[in-house]
């Protein structure tokens, strides 16, 4: 393809990096390429995440690319609401980073080092429901604002810790500052992180058959389309903070032959109050093709659990 192509991004450090690999990925394949920032309300508030409401970061590099200012955009794919927009396509999803959880904590301790009563930061649901749930005796602290921000608030000594995406920091070069990588056991991640979605218009096939061939990774999308499609159907019936994650694992069919088989893992609090939390697990495996729907049954495994049976404290921010 001849023309030169655009890609929008927002402007943090995290996202020019996400950014540049798939401009390094479609420069590798000879194409011409063009880095457009555009600024996103999530960028230029300071409120609460679960205030601003669900979107903040992406809808507006989703309407840039409507608008054709641009003709890809990159999103980190967990901040993109479930919800398909009218006239965008997922064109491809790149080989995922670490998709767990790090904690980043001052001395150099481990969640199971920290005191009862130690403070640890983070903003998100999910998080708050699963360190709560530990009976660890820690007090969550509510923060947002950009991984410099947050990492300070402990080298300052205001927090003992916070929970960030170890994809973030491994992004930025950062992943130095990690003091444990935290088990999925105790900490399951939110559904696609550590995962980029690259989206064009729908009607724009060179581009998406461009994106499609050179930058999308089949095991992380199919991964991710377990999780997310969890992350849908619970939305619809709940509020509750969820986690999910999903890996693509080889198994032996009936004859002995080589399968790929999807591999789920769930988490949804049932209530998240000043009682406290109560987590509903719950786990399958189906065939690589059928992704789609073991999310969805597992979202309705855990609905029958009772998730979101108390009110939640909102799914906004993840
Ligand atoms: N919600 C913020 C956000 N969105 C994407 C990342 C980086 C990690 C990723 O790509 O999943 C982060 C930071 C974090 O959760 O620590």
């Amino acid at each position: 393809m001849t023309r030169t192509i655009r890609i929008g991004t927002r402007g943090s450090a995290l996202a020019l990096t996400q950014t540049g690999t798939v401009a390094d990925a479609l420069r590798k394949a000879g194409q011409e390429v063009e880095i457009v920032k555009v600024s996103t309300p999530g960028d230029r508030s300071s409120a609460p995440i679960a205030e601003i409401g669900v979107g903040v970061f992406t809808s507006a590099l989703r309407e840039a690319l409507l608008n054709k200012q641009v003709d890809v955009a990159v999103h980190s794919y967990k901040d993109l609401p479930t919800a398909p927009e009218r006239g965008i396509v997922l064109a491809a999803v790149p080989p995922r980073e670490d998709p767990r959880d790090a904690l980043i904590a001052r001395d150099g301790l481990t969640l199971g080092e920290l005191p009862p009563g130690a403070r640890i930061g983070t903003g998100s649901p999910r998080r708050t429901a699963q360190l709560r749930a530990l009976g660890l005796g820690f007090e969550v602290v509510p923060i947002r604002g950009n991984i410099d921000t947050r990492l300070n608030k402990v080298f300052d000594g205001e927090l003992d810790a916070v929970v960030l995406a170890r994809a973030g920091l491994a992004r930025l070069g950062r992943a130095d500052v990690i003091t444990e990588t935290l088990d999925p056991i105790q900490m399951l991640p939110a559904p696609a992180q550590g995962a980029l979605a690259v989206e064009c218009r729908v009607d724009d096939v060179d581009i998406e058959h461009l994106l499609r061939s050179i930058v999308d990774d089949e095991a992380t999308r199919a991964a991710v389309t377990a999780e997310r499609a969890m992350l849908a159907a619970l939305e619809a019936g709940c509020s509750a903070p969820v986690g999910a994650l999903a890996e693509v694992v080889e198994d032996l069919d009936a004859d002995g032959s080589v399968i790929e088989n999807v591999s789920l893992r769930g988490v949804a609090a049932a209530g998240l109050d000043d009682e406290g939390v109560q987590l509903l697990r719950a786990s399958a495996v189906a065939g690589k093709s059928e992704a789609e729907q073991l999310g969805r049954d597992l979202a309705a495994e855990l609905l029958d659990l009772g998730a979101g049976a108390l009110s939640g404290p909102g799914r906004e921010s993840r």
